[in-house]
């Protein structure tokens, strides 16, 4: 089964159609949404979120309708995303931090917690931080991290809720290449266990890293395919890459 059905997904603003029909299966591994300028990309990542209601067309996610849920549901589904924005508690400890978003997935006020569970949700904790190579800065203080770091222990945080889905937005915007080579490598650490989905710009992270790319264009899905098959697109080199344009 696929961990996320989109069919016939429509969303407007006003007479704009942003995404005008996406009938999308979100299976194993990285899927990499791409797509020029305007292309829909940000909408239809939070179409999948929740973040954004549809305007028509289903949702399912791992076989259930979810089609009406806003984002805070579908994260207790088992569906976590990052935001461009980094969002951590700059007082609080990296573990602490990760731990947070780990209790998450237990009942925030409940006075006769088991024992078990503050176990299983330090051990999503740690788990999460080892995932993503922050095991060492356990005990700094969140707001004393470089930002590939803060960067790093974000996706630790949705790691932590143990997801099924982990949707990346823009996951190496404003990175250094030094910081961009460890993202990349602890995303596909990630996908050994998590389904991924992320919207880049970046084409070598992209073309490196996703198992499939899906090539958006005026809010439809132009292409969709492993990333070999869709860098000799002629159609994608045109839409996306410009190759028309560079030859004028
Ligand atoms: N809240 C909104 N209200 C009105 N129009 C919107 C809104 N959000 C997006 N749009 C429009 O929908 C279209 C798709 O935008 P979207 O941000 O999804 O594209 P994108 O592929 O993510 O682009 P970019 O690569 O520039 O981020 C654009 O024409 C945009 O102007």
């Amino acid at each position: 089964m696929n961990v996320l059905e989109l069919e016939g997904v429509s969303r407007q603003f006003g007479g704009l159609r942003a995404v005008d029909g996406v009938t999308l299966s979100i299976g194993t591994g990285i899927t990499a949404l791409i797509g020029p300028n305007g292309a829909g990309k940000t909408t239809l990542f939070n179409l999948m979120s929740g973040l954004l209601p549809v305007s028509s067309g289903r949702i399912r996610f791992r076989g259930q309708d979810i089609t009406g849920l806003p984002a805070h549901r579908r994260a207790k589904l088992g569906m976590a995303r990052t935001l461009q924005i980094k969002q951590v508690f700059a007082g609080l400890t990296v573990l602490e931090n990760t731990w947070i978003a780990a209790r998450q997935r237990h009942r925030p006020l409940d006075p006769f917690r088991r024992a078990s569970d503050d176990r299983a949700t330090r051990a999503a904790a740690e788990a999460a931080l080892e995932t993503m190579g922050l095991e060492a800065m356990a005990g700094r203080q969140a707001g004393s991290l470089a930002y590939g770091d803060i960067a790093l222990l974000e996706i630790a945080m949705a790691l932590a809720t143990q997801p099924a889905l982990l949707l990346l937005d823009e996951p190496v915007c404003g990175m250094s290449p030094s910081e961009t080579e460890r993202t990349v490598a602890r995303i596909r650490a990630v996908s050994a266990t998590t389904d991924v989905v992320i919207v880049e710009h970046d084409m070598d992270v992209v073309f490196g890293l996703a198992d499939r790319v899906v090539v958006l264009a005026e809010g439809r899905v132009l292409a969709d395919g492993p990333p070999a098959v869709i860098a000799r697109e002629p159609a994608v080199r045109e839409a996306y890459l410009g190759e028309d344009e560079e030859a004028a």
